[in-house]
C-alpha cells in the first residue's frame, strides 16, 4: 500500500452573502448582496508517511473538516494542491474514493433502512470486491468490532456507538490504503471509545493503513497518534511529535521517587535538574530548554539510581495544547 498524503500550500476561501436583519433588511440583502469571504483554510502544508497515524488538531472553526472535505474530494481548493495515495482528490474523485475509507463520527454513510449486513453486501458490490476476500474481512472487523451482535438491524435503529463501528467497517471493507476520521468516537462511551481505538491501532500498525483523524478528544491523542498537525484560523501552526511539542509547551513535568538507600548521592543528569531532596525522596524537573520527555527523564533516573517507588506528574495533553495554541496567537499578533 502506497498511502502517503502530501499537502502544499493548501487554500479554501468562502464567499457568503450577508444576511441583513428585518424585512427591509432582507430585501436590501436582496436587492444589493453583501459578500463576505471567510478564509477557512489558509496556506496550510504538511505530509502523512504511509502507515502513519496523524491527528489533525484545532479549535472549532479552525479548518479541519474543511481540509479533510479537500482530501476526499467533497471540496476544490481556492489554491494549492493535495495528493492522497499519488491522486489529486478533486480531480480524479472516483480514483480517490477506491484509495480512501471515510468516517465522519457525526453522520452515516450507510443506508438508513436497511440492515447493516445489506449496507455491507451493497459496498462489497460498488467496490467489486471479490466475495471471498469480503467474507475474510467482515469477519476480521466482526472479531475487533463485535458487529454480528447488531448487523441485521436496520441502521436507523442502532445506538451511536453500534452505528459508527458499522461504519468503521464499511468504510475499510474495499482495503483502503488511506482512512479519514472526522471526530470518529465524538458522543461514545468508554468502552466503545476504547474498543473503536483498539481496532484503529490495529488496522495503522498490522495492516499499515495511513490515517488522518480529527477529534478535540486528547486521550484520543494520547492512544493513537505520534505527531499531531495544530491549525488555527485556518493556518497550520504547529507540525511535530508529541513528544518534541510536549517538550516545547509542556514542560512542566515531574519524577518522583523513593531512594532504595537513603544516605544515596543523588545529583542531576543531563537536562534534568534535582528539584528537591527529602531522606529518602528525590523530585528531578526539567533543566533547560534541552530537557527530556518525562518518559525520557524517567528512563534516566532509573538506570542511574536503584529506587523503590515512583510517582509521574505531567501537564496534560490539553494543557499543553493549550499552551501551543496560545503561543500561535500571540506570535500572529506579533506578525
Ligand atoms: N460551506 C461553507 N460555507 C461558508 N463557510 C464555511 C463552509 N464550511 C465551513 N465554513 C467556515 O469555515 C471555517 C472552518 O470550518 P471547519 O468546519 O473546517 O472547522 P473545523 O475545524 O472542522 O471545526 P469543528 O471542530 O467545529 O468541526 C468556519 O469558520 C466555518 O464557518
Amino acid at each position: 500500500m502506497n498511502g502517503n498524503i502530501e499537502v502544499r500550500g493548501l487554500s479554501r476561501t468562502f464567499h457568503t452573502t450577508i444576511r441583513r436583519p428585518g424585512f427591509a433588511g432582507a430585501l436590501r440583502s436582496l436587492v444589493n448582496p453583501e459578500r463576505v469571504a471567510e478564509h477557512a483554510v489558509c496556506d496550510v502544508t504538511f505530509s502523512v508517511a504511509p502507515g502513519e497515524l496523524l491527528a489533525l488538531l484545532g479549535p472549532n472553526g479552525a479548518g479541519k473538516s474543511t481540509t479533510i472535505k479537500m482530501l476526499t474530494g467533497i471540496l476544490t481548493p481556492t489554491e494549492g494542491e493535495a495528493r492522497v495515495a499519488g491522486v489529486v482528490p478533486y480531480e480524479e474523485r472516483e480514483r480517490n474514493a477506491r484509495n480512501i475509507g471515510t468516517v465522519f463520527g457525526q453522520r452515516t454513510q450507510l443506508w438508513w433502512d436497511l440492515p447493516v449486513r445489506e449496507s455491507f453486501a451493497i459496498l462489497r458490490d460498488i467496490y467489486e470486491v471479490p466475495r471471498a476476500e469480503h467474507a475474510a474481512r467482515l469477519r476480521e472487523f466482526d472479531d475487533l468490532l463485535d458487529l454480528s451482535s447488531f448487523w441485521d438491524t436496520r441502521v436507523r435503529h442502532l445506538s451511536l456507538g453500534q452505528r459508527v463501528r458499522s461504519d468503521l467497517a464499511a468504510a475499510l471493507l474495499h482495503d483502503p490504503p488511506v482512512v479519514f476520521l472526522d471526530e470518529p468516537t465524538i458522543g461514545m462511551d468508554v468502552v466503545v471509545k476504547e474498543q473503536v481505538r483498539e481496532f484503529l491501532r490495529h488496522q495503522v500498525e498490522e495492516r499499515g493503513r495511513t490515517v488522518l483523524l480529527t477529534t478535540h478528544d486528547m486521550t484520543e491523542v494520547e492512544r493513537l497518534a505520534e505527531r499531531v498537525v495544530l491549525i488555527n484560523h485556518g493556518r497550520l501552526v504547529l507540525d511535530g511529535t508529541l513528544d518534541e511539542i510536549r517538550r516545547e509547551f509542556g514542560s512542566t513535568w515531574q519524577v518522583r521517587v523513593t531512594l532504595a538507600d537513603p544516605h544515596t548521592e543523588v545529583g542531576p543528569l543531563p537536562g534534568i535538574a534535582l528539584l528537591r531532596r527529602d531522606g529518602p525522596q528525590a523530585v528531578f524537573g526539567p533543566d533547560g530548554p534541552d530537557a527530556p520527555t518525562v518518559h525520557q527523564a524517567l528512563k534516566q533516573v532509573i538506570e542511574r539510581y536503584e529506587v523503590t517507588d515512583l510517582a509521574l506528574d505531567e501537564a496534560d495533553l490539553e494543557d499543553v495544547m493549550r499552551a501551543a495554541y496560545v503561543h500561535a496567537e500571540t506570535v500572529a499578533e506579533g506578525a
